[in-house]
């Protein structure tokens, strides 16, 4: 039996964790933002000092791409001063961190599958302060796993097959953006990845890439999500060259996943994990 804390564990990902960790296995403990603040670093060690705990699982982050290129301060304060005050703790109680980075640290210029070796160079600032923050952790800590994965979705809080259920639910027509490529990975699937981790306990530390095998754009996303959802809206989803953001996004996000599948073999595509999640969402809403 390992012990295991969770951080950030009202999030999208976190609660997915919750649902998918067997408890008979491994000991679970669950850490809101409310329970625990990544940036009270006096909270965290106490809570890390004499835990026994073998490896901490980092959800927490600051996530509203959008908002954080206003909110630069709190992206940071929490992206990375957060994750630098978890490795710090994990350094000092000889804790693995399992921490969850992003696609968006590349400057999407690539035109074939980004490697973990491949340069960064985030375009936004919520990719700045992630990758800050995975660079506080390599500074702090050996025993580390940076998970990069892209384009999370699930059926807990807010993310972008959420957001389209609802527009088509409310019948709006949708534009969507095909200047973006990249690929949709359903929380399940990393959730069971980060286990595996947990589980197997022989994977060497260090960056690993992770999302579903294939890739799309945001507007095949959307049409595969309509079309498993209610195949009669499909005509309400427009591809569009352009939608007015904030950020910049990465135009080309699609991960290398050979380093992950040597010490992984499950992947599923994008297409049959959005699939699996639609069938549980139309379960969990009859
Ligand atoms: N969502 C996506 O598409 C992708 C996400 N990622 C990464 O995956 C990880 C999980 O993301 P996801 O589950 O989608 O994110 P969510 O936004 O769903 O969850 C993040 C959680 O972190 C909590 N949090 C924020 N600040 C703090 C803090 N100071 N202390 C403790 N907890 C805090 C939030 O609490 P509250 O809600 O109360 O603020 C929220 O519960 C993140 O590292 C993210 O960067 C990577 C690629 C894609
Ligand atoms: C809602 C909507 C979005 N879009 C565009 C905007 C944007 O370019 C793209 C994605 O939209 P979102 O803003 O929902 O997604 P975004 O917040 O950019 O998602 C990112 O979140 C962070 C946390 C990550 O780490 C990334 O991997 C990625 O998942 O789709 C449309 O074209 N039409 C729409 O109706």
């Amino acid at each position: 039996m390992k012990r295991v804390i969770v951080l950030g564990s009202n999030g999208q990902l976190g609660k997915t964790i919750k649902d998918c960790a067997d408890t008979e296995t491994n000991e679970f403990y669950f850490f809101s933002r409310t329970d625990l603040d990544i940036n009270d670093s006096d909270k965290i060690e106490s809570i890390f000092a004499n835990s026994g705990f073998d490896y901490c699982i980092n959800c927490a982050a600051y996530t509203n791409v959008e908002g954080a290129e206003t909110n630069i301060q709190d992206a940071f304060l929490i992206n990375a001063e957060g994750a630098l005050n978890i490795a710090e703790a994990c350094a000092n109680n000889q804790v693995k961190l399992i921490h969850v980075s992003t696609d968006y640290v590349f400057n999407g210029k690539k035109q074939s599958p980004y490697t973990e070796i491949d340069s960064t160079d985030p375009i936004n600032q919520y990719g700045k302060s992630k990758y800050q923050g995975e660079q506080n952790i390599q500074e702090k800590l050996n025993t580390y796993y940076i998970i990069r994965t892209s384009w999370l979705y699930s059926l807990h809080g807010k993310n972008f097959l959420k957001t389209i259920i609802n527009k088509i639910n409310d019948d709006a027509v949708l534009n969507i953006t095909t200047e973006e490529v990249g690929t949709p990975t359903s929380c399940i699937d990393l959730a069971k990845f980060i286990l595996h981790i947990i589980d197997d306990n022989t994977i060497a530390y260090g960056i690993y890439n992770f999302s579903a095998r294939g890739y799309t754009t945001w507007y095949g996303f959307a049409k595969e999500i309509v079309r498993h959802y209610n195949s009669k809206k499909v005509k309400n989803v427009n591809a569009s060259a352009k939608f007015k953001t904030i950020a910049k996004r990465p135009s080309y996000s699609v991960f290398d996943l050979n380093k992950t599948e040597q010490a992984y073999q499950e992947l599923n595509s994008w297409e049959e994990s959005v699939e699996a999640l639609i069938e549980e969402y139309k379960k969990s809403n009859k």
